[in-house]
């Protein structure tokens, strides 16, 4: 049995690949060992009936005797822990979903639903750095993998609407007090059914612009607003998250001729569905029905729903994919620009296929055997 550590397990990413490793007995075939930054020493999760005891995260000589490695832990962990590790001999497989080592030649981004034929092939050339991918990046590639998978794509143009959960559990609180305490300031006349809105919204907005409301980590108030701006900026514009689109695509599919995917990355105050507008240009005039049943016929998890009013609303929203596996496409359409102009709308939770489920899939194809 394969021994495999896993580091950042009790965070927001980790903790949903440890509930998904669970749902699918993916302990019965490792002996795990559980590290931390923090709490070495401390008791571990139980896990296959057993206890240990927590290991520390920066124990090199502890890490070398693993023969996978699985973090979940953040980019400052790989930066500082994985170079030292290489350095020292250690020749094991390392899993991460932090973007770190995504664009490095000796790491494969990993979407096996995507991409499992690049996988093999790293394996089979020796590739021990296996990463997940940007979580917009994997959500589209997954919901519109039909398209890509058949050469179809000529360029995508995406906008996003990225749930809170992207920046991690921080956020997602920071979200949630902001929405509660702009309630809070107008519980009383909301009662009341003939107060005035146009009150009731300005002292929402007051409160709001009052500079009093938790931004810590959103550094603006979210609630009831959006970000236009997602990680870094780049010299030519764009955002990190807007760049990452092209790069992390093109590096999945392997492709020699670059897909251009570009567009607007924006914070909005969803928890975990990360939801995206397309605009595809399609290298065919393709009827609209192919595109449905190449896109349905891709994977287990997309589905193409209908582009009705009803089902759209119904089944198209981070509200109904949230903590599921789904990753529904739909308002798919072509567009006034021409027959080979379309545009799709997905929704998908970007912690289960957008963070978790990639890490949770390669360690399953490393320890089956
Ligand atoms: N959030 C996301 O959507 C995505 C994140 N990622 C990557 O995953 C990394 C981790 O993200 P995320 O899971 O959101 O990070 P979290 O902040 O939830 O957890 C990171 C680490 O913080 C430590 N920690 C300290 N206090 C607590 C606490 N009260 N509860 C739980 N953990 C605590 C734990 O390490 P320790 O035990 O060592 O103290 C934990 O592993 C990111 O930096 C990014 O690189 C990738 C894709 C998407
Ligand atoms: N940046 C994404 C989360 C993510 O996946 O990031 P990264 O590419 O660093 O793993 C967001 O904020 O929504």
């Amino acid at each position: 049995m394969k021994k495999v550590g896993f580091i950042g397990w009790r965070g927001m990413v980790g903790s949903v690949l440890m509930q998904r490793m669970h749902e699918e007995q993916d302990f019965v075939a490792i002996q795990p060992v559980f590290f931390s930054t923090s709490q070495s020493g401390q008791l571990a999760p139980l896990v296959n009936g057993k206890q240990g005891i927590l290991q520390n995260a920066k124990d090199i000589a502890a890490l070398s005797a693993l023969d996978i490695i699985v973090t979940c832990q953040g980019g400052s962990y790989t930066n500082e822990i994985h170079p030292r590790l290489r350095k020292s001999g250690w020749q094991g497989y390392w899993i991460d979903a932090a973007s770190t080592l995504r664009m490095s030649d000796d790491a494969v981004i990993i979407l096996d639903p995507i991409n499992q034929q690049v996988i093999q092939q790293g394996l089979d050339r020796g590739i021990k750095n296996f990463v997940g991918g940007n979580c917009t990046v994997s959500l589209m590639l997954m919901s519109l993998g039909g398209l890509f998978v058949n050469n179809l794509v000529e360029w995508v143009s995406v906008a996003t609407y990225q749930a809170a959960s992207g920046g991690g559990a921080r956020h997602m609180r920071e979200l949630l007090l902001q929405m509660g305490q702009l309630y809070d300031v107008v519980a009383k006349p909301l009662q009341n059914s003939v107060s005035a809105i146009l009150d009731i919204e300005r002292r929402v907005t007051e409160l709001t612009r009052s500079g009093t409301l938790p931004i810590d980590n959103f550094c603006v108030p979210l609630a009831g607003s959006l970000i236009p701006w997602i990680d870094k900026q780049l010299e030519n514009g764009q955002s990190r998250e807007e760049w990452k689109g092209q790069a992390e695509t093109n590096k999945i599919l392997n492709i020699s001729q670059a897909i251009p995917v570009d567009g607007l990355c924006v914070r909005i105050g969803s928890l975990r569905c990360h939801s995206q507008a397309f605009t595809l240009k399609l290298k065919q005039d393709i009827p609209l029905a192919v595109i449905e049943q190449l896109l349905a016929n891709h994977n287990d998890w997309v589905k193409v729903v209908p582009n009705d009013r009803e089902l759209s609303m119904r089944e198209l929203t981070p509200a109904a994919v949230t903590g599921t596996l789904k990753t529904p496409v739909g308002r798919l359409r072509k567009l006034n620009m021409g027959p080979k102009y379309i545009s799709a709308f997905t929704v998908g939770d970007q912690l289960l296929w957008g963070a978790a489920e990639p890490l949770r899939r390669m360690l399953r194809q490393l320890t089956i055997n």
